[in-house]
């Protein structure tokens, strides 16, 4: 390793990349012989292999890092090392160091703390209508590329790739991004690159939970366990970022969830389509939930930490969305499949560009709501947001709102009310306590 880093560095990753590879593939073969793949539990196969697929950039990029800090290689001089420099400390800089992305990015970090409540009000309003548009969109799109059956003539069938969905949401959210980032000036990025793939993981395999529980729940069933997503965000955030809460935050929690579920049952959403709910699609629904929670918990901490902005973080995890999707794919052969499917279907096409779009101007929001107002907030806009979407279909289209419906909605309402209450009485009273400590000095 000391004569020549570089090349033996190369070599041990490839090799490594290599053997993840050729041991992913033996081990999905050898499973498809033993078992079927079309029972009920075949998704829980399709989750292996999605794993396995991840591995095989997950475990060289493991190798490159611990290497690499082994022997200082992101420290050395050179062009050469721009990748590895990116990858651990975020920028090509030849000076930087990655107690140094820590302490960088101070400047720059969206001061909330500093603004007024008439400019905050502004921001978090631009957040809310900005996630509300575009994912009453992708929630129309996601429906009905999961359930629609795709005709050509004389065959009708359903796709049923939620990977490769997801794929194509990623890269065009990082093609955004990255163009936005080329034309736009930014801040010196100070994450490390290999940050962003805990979120990204988690984030395209909550996504893949979510695509999946679609084949065995109804739409409206998976909304209704969305519902109270709030609360194991809070517990996420405990577990991430030691986070604290204070007893209104959970208390107020519970009465969001118990009201979108009221709302929910009350609306008489639930009794539309197929209302099975099977032991799969609820332990997938609870995969989403778990994924979940840790995608938005974890890039709160890192803005928090490294002060990427906004359109950094999206394009940073867009990128490693990406790379493991399309090795997931490339190693199942579900871009053959799904390449196929869409010529034979054009329409498809047509559905997965305009998820994609949806997804990608879902995601400018996203990344903007957590930076500013953190993954408790952001989640309770999606929650509340999922019940607005029903709420003007019940509006628009006359459909009937029981008694239950309407308590549900009170109660989101008064909770949201009584969390911004709470929170500006501990604002105030923790401004009055550093009033009273000054004057003290
Ligand atoms: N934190 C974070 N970062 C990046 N992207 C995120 C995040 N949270 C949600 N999403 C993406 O938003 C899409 C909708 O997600 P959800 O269905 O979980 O949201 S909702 O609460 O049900 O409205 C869904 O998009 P697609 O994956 O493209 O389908 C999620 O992946």
């Amino acid at each position: 390793m000391q004569k020549c880093p570089g090349a033996t560095l190369f070599a041990l990753v490839i090799a490594t990349g290599f053997a993840t590879w050729v041991f992913s593939l033996i081990i999905s073969h050898a499973v498809r012989l033993i078992i079927d793949e079309e029972g009920e539990a075949s998704w829980i196969l399709r989750f292996i292999f999605t794993i396995l697929g991840y591995a095989t950039v997950f475990l060289p990029c493991y190798v490159l890092i611990h290497l690499s800090r082994r022997h200082n290689l992101h420290t050395l001089g050179g062009c050469q090392w721009r990748l590895l420099r990116l990858i651990l400390t975020g920028t090509t800089l030849e000076t930087a160091d990655e107690t140094d992305s820590k302490i960088s990015g101070t400047t720059r970090a969206s001061n909330l703390e500093s603004k007024t409540l008439y400019q905050k009000a502004i921001s978090l309003t631009y957040c809310c209508v900005g996630l509300q548009i575009s994912y009453l969109l992708w929630g129309i799109l996601q429906e009905k590329i999961m359930t629609r059956e795709y005709t050509d003539g004389d065959k009708i069938e359903q796709f049923t790739d939620s990977q490769f969905l997801v794929f194509v949401n990623r890269i065009l959210a990082f093609m955004f991004s990255g163009i936005y980032l080329l034309l736009t000036h930014q801040n010196v990025h100070r994450t490390p690159l290999y940050k962003y793939s805990f979120c990204s993981v988690s984030n395209t395999l909550s996504s893949w939970c979510q695509y999946e529980a679609l084949k065995f729940v109804s739409f409206p069933t998976q909304v209704l366990a969305k519902s109270a997503k709030v609360i194991p965000v809070m517990l996420m955030g405990k577990l991430v970022s030691r986070a604290q809460y204070k007893n209104y935050e959970y208390a107020t929690a519970v009465l969001i969830s118990v009201g979108m579920t009221a709302f929910l049952l009350g609306s008489g959403g639930d009794k539309k389509g197929n209302n099975v709910t099977t032991v799969s699609g609820a332990l997938l629904l609870c995969g989403y939930l778990i994924f979940d929670s840790f995608t938005a918990n974890w890039q709160s901490a890192l803005f928090k930490e490294h002060k990427p902005s906004s359109i950094q973080m999206m394009c940073g995890v867009n990128l490693m969305s990406c790379l493991f999707t399309s090795a997931s794919l490339v190693q199942q052969g579900g871009f053959f499949y799904s390449l196929s499917f869409a010529s034979r279907h054009p329409v498809f096409i047509m559905d997965c560009l305009l998820t994609a779009i949806s997804s990608a101007l879902g995601q400018l929001f996203i990344f903007a709501t957590i930076s500013k107002f953190g993954p408790v907030v952001f989640t309770i806009i999606m929650t509340v947001r999922q019940g607005l979407s029903i709420l003007l279909s019940c509006l628009l289209y006359k459909h009937h709102l029981s008694g239950m419906g309407i308590l549900g909605v009170f109660v989101v309402f008064l909770a949201i009310f009584l969390r911004i209450y709470y929170a500006q009485q501990h604002k105030k009273r923790k401004l009055d306590a550093a009033d009273v400590s000054a004057s003290k000095v």
